[in-house]
């Protein structure tokens, strides 16, 4: 009872272990006890290594047992080694104490190698930090005590005996204390001291903390996170914040310096958090260990001078036991034949051997010495193609979903590893793409989308995170790109509340893609940028809303610091708005843009002959996907009304819609009504059509629908209109659907520069928007090339 009670008070226990160099000296104390103070969440609890290098200098004396001279003078040189310490890090009289405790241990050193009890011995350094840093926390007025881990910390056959190690710390636990545990040592089932060998003060935070139900474990040690890989080699490697609990194995097996199997084995299952902190740099957060809910990382990590040890196929030895064994990483490669290959540590090699003949196992050990380069994977799905291509020296190389290994005769060039860090782990920066409209442009786009996605696989992986239309959506991260189809049919109707909930936790860049023709679709997107989405927008609505509304996008972009690119809205892929930016930006001022902005109407006007009904045409045009979703959109000039507006914006004048003469193509009236109306009175358009024709071609003339924008003492006058234009004249000789954009400027004044394609189709505007979503694209990559997450 008293036990239960005691265990569900320290239920938000805290365990700090602090390592041999972040207790180096007295300044490192100091240090510790700086980090300690600012703690606030009680119950504490710390778990210290031996200060410095004294472990080494106790197992030198332990060497020294034979030799009483030569032990006598190395137990005199510790002492005078660390009792210099506890003068530093305390007050005389305080350190009077520490110091008569430290000369009675060692004055029993003699004893204890004698009664070949060297564990005691070795005990010796963890009980002076343990002892030195509770008076140091003393001096700062913190109620601490040292207490000695082989008072409750029992061992049975190797394994913590947790029934008795429990018991025996809630008899020890005092209120309101800050308790000192020695880490590294432990007491076996007959009472006997052990240590728990390499890394052993880890693996003593860890039982602590699960002892104690702790709701942390900070390992405080030199690094200050978990990085993608080795920061001493790698520049860019990138530190993460988190690491899910998984790959925290993976690591440890591969052989992590700070990440050890048996340290995360003890909270294996629990709810305790382990965190990995930088004793020299306490103010950053440092990495988190997470048992759930943890996204897997990209890692890359060497393993100098390994060999291969090839075992049958059917013993019951484990590579995990023999890593236990060896206190090395020991990693069973995935199976290749009847036989199992186990990559270790060459200088391990003989050990290993001579333990599994001990256990009756056959191994063969070729004697060959390897490199091995590890992948552990972020994502199962993602491919090496982009790093086998580099890694092409591999003599072998072994894949499971989680991890690829190859094997090196040679290590690895320190920039061969950089280049293979820059493919496998920083491409793995993920954008997710939200596309709304699913019609001719939006379809188009995300046919185009899987080839995109592979080119920009080695760098970023592209998600397509959720599709929508007028009708329902699918939102869901990493939808099929070959299948999109069959998931937005099993989509659901939506809303725009759960439309904006559902951006704002993506994790991540993210952009929203809107292929809709709706106005109203695009004055949300205030709410979609405050959600963290650049956009790209074919839809002319969003740049042409009144300048009030259009100004709030705007601001909302600078305020969440996002993008918005709308190079299609006018053009299609033509890069008009670009080229007005590069322009503008060079120091250029331009005059005046004019000509044919319509991809829809150059294309029937080029067509049109009189032999058959303009009408027809307009049906062909709409079927080839080059009429807006409403062609009279298209034939009342308001859709080029709208591109002038574009482009009058890209230039920063202050113009609405309104403000640009308008003669339409379309008879009045027809545009009122829905399609079927207008279809049963298109007579009206035909007539209209076949008299301008006729008059055009009597005059040696073509039609051309035109637009100009000019600046007259930098106001602008806009208008749109269709044209008579003579057969020489420049806007006449053009293919069907081309679009021409004429632009003056200062620079380009008696010559304009001349734009001219397609300005029409559903592949050339697709194809628009991946050239914005490269753009965009091309700008994350470059930030993520200096170590910076996208997030
Ligand atoms: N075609 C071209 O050459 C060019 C087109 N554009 C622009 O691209 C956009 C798309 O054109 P296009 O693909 O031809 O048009 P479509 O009519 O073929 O497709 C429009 C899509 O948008 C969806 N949609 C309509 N309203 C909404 C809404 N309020 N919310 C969500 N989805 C909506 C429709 O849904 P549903 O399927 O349910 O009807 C449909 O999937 C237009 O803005 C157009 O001006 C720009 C440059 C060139
Ligand atoms: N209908 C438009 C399509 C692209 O915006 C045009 O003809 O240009």
């Amino acid at each position: 009872m008293l036990v239960q009670t005691k265990l569900q008070h320290r239920a938000a226990a805290q365990v700090h272990k602090f390592g041999g160099s972040s207790l180096a000296n007295a300044a490192r104390f100091a240090a510790v006890a700086d980090i300690i103070t600012a703690q606030h969440q009680s119950p504490l609890w710390l778990v210290v290594s031996a200060p410095g290098d004294t472990t080494d200098a106790l197992l030198h004396i332990i060497a020294c047992a034979n030799d009483s001279n030569a032990r006598d003078r190395a137990v005199s040189a510790l002492q005078l080694q660390l009792s210099e310490l506890v003068q530093q890090a305390l007050p005389p009289a305080a350190a009077q104490g520490v110091c008569l405790q430290l000369q009675q241990w060692l004055a029993a050193v003699p004893d204890w190698l004698a009664q070949q009890q060297a564990n005691d011995v070795l005990a010796l350094g963890e009980r002076l930090s343990a002892l030195l840093l509770s008076e140091v926390l003393q001096q700062r007025g913190i109620n601490a005590v040292a207490l000695d881990a082989r008072d409750f910390l029992r061992l049975k056959q190797h394994q913590p005996d947790w029934q008795q190690s429990a018991a025996l710390l809630a008899e020890l636990t005092q209120p309101d204390t800050v308790h000192v545990v020695t880490g590294y040592i432990a007491r076996d089932e007959k009472g006997r001291s052990i240590t728990l060998g390499r890394n052993g003060s880890d693996y003593s935070a860890t039982l602590v903390g699960a002892l104690l139900n702790a709701a942390e474990v900070t390992i405080w040690t030199d690094v200050k996170a978990i990085y993608s890989a080795d920061p001493r080699k790698v520049a860019a490697a990138l530190p993460y914040q988190q690491v899910s609990w998984p790959q925290a194995c993976q690591l440890a097996q591969l052989g992590n310096p700070v990440l050890h199997a048996r340290t995360l084995s003890a909270l294996s299952g629990r709810d305790t958090t382990l965190l990995v902190r930088s004793s020299y740099q306490p103010d950053q957060a440092g990495c988190k260990v997470v048992q759930h809910e943890a996204n897997a990382q990209n890692f890359i990590t060497e393993l100098a001078d390994v060999t291969l040890l090839t075992l049958h196929q059917d013993n019951q030895i484990s590579a995990a036991a023999l890593a236990l064994e060896l206190q090395q990483p020991v990693i069973a490669l995935p199976q290749q034949g009847d036989n199992h290959n186990w990559l270790l540590p060459t200088v391990c090699a003989e050990q290993a051997l001579a333990w599994l003949a001990a256990k009756n196992v056959h191994a063969v050990w070729d004697t060959r010495r390897y490199h091995a380069l590890a992948w552990l994977k972020a994502d199962t799905k993602a491919s090496a193609v982009s790093a086998d291509q580099l890694l092409t020296a591999a003599l072998h190389r072994y894949e499971t979903a989680q991890q690829i290994i190859w094997l090196f005769a040679e290590p690895l060039a320190a920039d061969l590893l950089q280049q293979v860090h820059q493919q496998l782990v920083q491409p793995q920066q993920q954008l997710h793409l939200v596309v709304a409209g699913s019609g001719n442009v939006g379809s188009e786009f995300l046919r185009m989308l899987a080839a995109q996605q592979q080119r920009f696989q080695p760098k970023l992986q592209i998600q397509l995170s959720g599709v929508l239309n007028s009708r329902r959506a699918v939102l869901q991260q990493d939808i099929s790109i070959s299948n999109w189809q069959q998931a937005l049919a099993a989509g659901q109707p939506w809303q725009l509340t759960e439309l904006t909930a559902y951006l704002a936790a993506l994790p991540g860049r993210k952009v929203l893609i809107d292929n809709t023709p709706s106005a109203e679709f695009s004055r949300n997107y205030p709410q979609f940028i405050a959600a963290g989405c650049d956009l790209i927008s074919a839809n002319k609505q969003g740049v042409t809303l009144p300048g009030t509304e259009y100004q709030q996008i705007r601001q909302a972009l600078v305020q969440h610091q996002r993008q918005w690119l709308s190079n299609t809205t006018c053009g299609a892929g033509i890069p008009v708005q670009r080229t007005l930016q590069e322009l503008l930006s060079a120091g250029d001022s331009i005059k005046q843009v004019s000509g044919i902005f319509s991809g829809t109407l150059s294309w029937l006007l080029c067509k049109y002959d009189g032999s058959k009904p303009f009408s027809d045409f307009v049906l062909e045009a709409q079927l080839g996907g080059l009429t807006e979703p409403d062609p009279r959109d298209d034939l009342s000039g308001k859709d080029v009304q709208r591109k002038l507006l574009v482009l009058a914006r890209e230039l920063a004048l202050n113009l609405e819609l309104e403000q640009i003469a308008l003669q339409p193509l379309l008879p009045a009236g027809l545009e009122q009504g829905s399609w079927q109306d207008f279809w049963a009175q298109r007579e009206q358009l035909d007539n209209a059509m076949a008299e301008l024709y006729a008059r055009a071609q009597a005059e040696g003339k073509v039609l051309r629908y035109v637009a100009s924008l000019a600046l007259a003492d930098d106001k602008p006058v806009a208008k749109v209109a269709v044209e008579a234009v003579s057969a020489q004249h420049a806007l006449a000789a053009i293919a069907p659907c081309d679009n021409v954009f004429v632009i003056e400027s200062a620079w380009y004044d008696t010559n304009p520069l001349v734009l001219k394609g397609p300005g029409a189709g559903k592949v050339v505007t697709a194809g628009g928007l991946h050239a914005d979503l490269a753009q965009l694209i091309n700008q994350l990559i470059g930030l993520a090339a200096a170590p910076v997450s996208l997030t």
